[in-house]
């Protein structure tokens, strides 16, 4: 029996959850209705803000606060003051005419503590650090071109830009500029991260995330996230719960699970070569590759562990026809390098109600994508392949579209990019906050196709927590293009490197959070 599609991630560690503005709302209003006076929660969290402002900010630099109409704006005069009465120098723009009570007895102390006030930007740049508190959750509607200017302005100035909550302008849960949006070097997100920072529009403006913990105590959270399916950022205190799958001292080879990869062709046999590899790095325990039979040599030399299934070839050297009963595998991979007229058995492995892995050409396949199969069920698009399976979900919104195409297809759905989404069919969401755009280059989906695909096999086998796994194995291979990009550059994170360096940087992944534990 295949374990149920689960949720990962602890429900109360606030670096996991994911919220919208919406549900932000229902947690605060939660804190206030229990008694927490609002301006008490906002003492402490523009008290926390300005404790991090000071320590990024050295002294005598001139900071320039933009201040909004609404609560974003108020946590920044609050800041403004504790930053005046710091000794720095200080100048609020408020280039609005009406403010929330809250924002204007702020404003109003502001005035009385005598802190430099301007209605708006000058011609030049005066400041060298900006505080961004026009807007945050509660930006409801598009910017006026008034503000949309000012935003532009800020910034063509180039100067260090430091975030309030969201970089005002962005959409709070779809990361959407509303049309423009302030580019910051650092956003301080405050209480818990939202929805919209961690889409892949909104990379080019949060600059470096931090989030402001303000002790939300965990019923509050429970309330305001509790009716919906929840949407958790991979962190890897969940991930190393799910990896490295444990390995007890008495245990055999098909006991680690066994692996069918689908895969190659003349035309891309290092597709196969490249998930083989990556299939290795996952631990399984036996691997059997189905390739056309002139490959056989190629992929024995690259991967003598493997058990070569030699299938009949087409003239054009595609696979065209599996020579076995699909029987004895605890999961199958089939996709990388197949080309698109392998039609015959990708339809073989897709009408059996095996649990299965398709990326690539096995997705141009299937695609456009029509009906659900009683299997467990992973899909691994990158938005190319997504627009021919499902061209009615539009990627701008790509939380929305990876949520549907779950449902639709009533599959696990990877969709790739920087920011990888994993969409359940139950509606539940989890991103995958780091990865590096080295990864940008063809190979690293086949490496990935062989990871997931030796990692569920082991969890199929084992009656693991196949959806953790699927999680774990995006993060695990984006973390590991990180740690290549950092330690050599994003011109290291090469397929092959990746497959090379998969197993020890999970070993340094443990160590990070765990030292001693092996
Ligand atoms: N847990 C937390 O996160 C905590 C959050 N806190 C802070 O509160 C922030 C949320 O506060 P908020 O609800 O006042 O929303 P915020 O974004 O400040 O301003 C929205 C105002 O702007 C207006 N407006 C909207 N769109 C507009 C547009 N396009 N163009 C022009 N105006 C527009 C709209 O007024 P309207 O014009 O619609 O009447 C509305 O009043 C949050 O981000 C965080 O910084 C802290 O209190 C501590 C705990
Ligand atoms: N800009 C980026 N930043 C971070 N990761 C990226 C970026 N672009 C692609 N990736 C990652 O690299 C991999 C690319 O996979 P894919 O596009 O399928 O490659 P291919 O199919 O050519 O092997 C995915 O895991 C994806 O998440
Ligand atoms: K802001």
């Amino acid at each position: 029996m295949i374990k149920n599609m689960t949720k990962t991630g602890s429900p109360f560690d606030p670096e996991s959850i994911l919220v919208t503005a919406a549900q932000m709302r229902c947690i605060e209003q939660e804190l206030f209705a229990q008694g927490l006076p609002v301006a008490a929660l906002m003492e402490k969290v523009a008290g926390k803000i300005a404790h991090r402002l000071i320590e990024l900010i050295p002294q005598g630099q001139k900071i320039g606060l933009l201040v909004g109409p609404g609560h974003n704006g108020a946590d920044t005069l609050v800041v403004a003051r504790e930053l005046w009465q710091k000794g720095y120098g200080t100048t609020i723009y408020h280039p609005f005419q009406h403010a929330k009570p809250l924002t204007l007895a702020h404003k109003n102390y502001a005035h009385y503590l005598g802190i430099p006030f301007c209605e708006n930007l000058p011609e030049s740049n005066p400041c060298d650090v900006w505080i961004d508190g026009l807007f945050g959750l509660g930006l409801e509607r598009e910017l006026s071109p008034e503000l949309a200017d000012l935003i532009h302005t800020i910034n063509t100035w180039h100067s260090t830009v430091i975030s309030i909550d969201l970089p005002s302008g962005l959409h709070t849960d779809t990361g959407q500029p509303q049309p423009i949006a302030i580019r910051a070097h650092r956003t301080l997100c405050l209480g818990l991260w939202k929805l919209g920072l961690w889409q892949d529009v909104a990379q080019d403006y949060v600059g470096i995330l931090e989030r402001v913990d303000f002790d939300i105590p965990a019923q509050a959270i429970t309330q305001g996230i509790h009716t919906s399916p929840p949407m958790t950022r991979l962190t890897s205190r969940a991930m190393l719960r799910a990896l490295p799958i444990p390995r007890p001292p008495v245990i055999h080879k098909y006991q680690c699970g066994h692996l069918l990869l689908v895969c190659g062709s003349q035309t891309y046999p290092g597709a196969a070569v490249l998930a083989a590899l990556g299939a290795r790095a996952s631990g399984v325990g036996m691997l059997t590759i189905a390739v056309p039979e002139s490959l056989k040599n190629t992929i024995t030399l690259a991967v003598p562990e493997a058990v070569i299934l030699p299938c009949p070839e087409t003239d054009a050297g595609t696979i065209a026809a599996l020579p076995v009963a699909l029987t004895g595998y605890d999961f199958i991979a089939i996709g990388p390098g197949l080309t698109r007229s392998a039609q015959g058995i990708v339809q073989t492995v897709f009408s059996t109600n095996l649990p299965i892995l398709c990326d690539a050409d096995a997705l141009n396949i299937l695609a456009p994508w029509s009906g659900q199969r009683p299997g467990f069920t992973v899909l691994t698009p990158h938005e190319g392949e997504w627009q021919r399976l499902f061209p009615q979900l539009d990627l701008t919104q790509r939380v929305q579209a990876a949520q549907q195409a779950a449902q639709i297809a009533h599959a696990v759905v990877v969709l790739k990019g920087a920011r990888t989404i994993i969409a359940l069919p139950d509606g539940a969401l989890a991103v995958n906050p780091a990865s590096t755009p080295g990864l940008a280059r063809g190979g690293s989906g086949d490496v990935l196709t062989g990871l997931l695909g030796g990692l569920l096999a082991q969890g199929v086998k084992q009656n693991r927590d196949l959806t953790a796994l699927v999680q774990a194995g995006v993060w695990w291979h984006a973390q590991t293009g990180l740690w290549l990009a950092k330690q050599y550059g994003e011109l290291s994170v090469h397929p092959q490197q990746l497959t090379n360096d998969l197993a020890t940087v999970l070993g340094q992944l443990i160590q990070a959070v765990a030292p001693g534990k092996k």
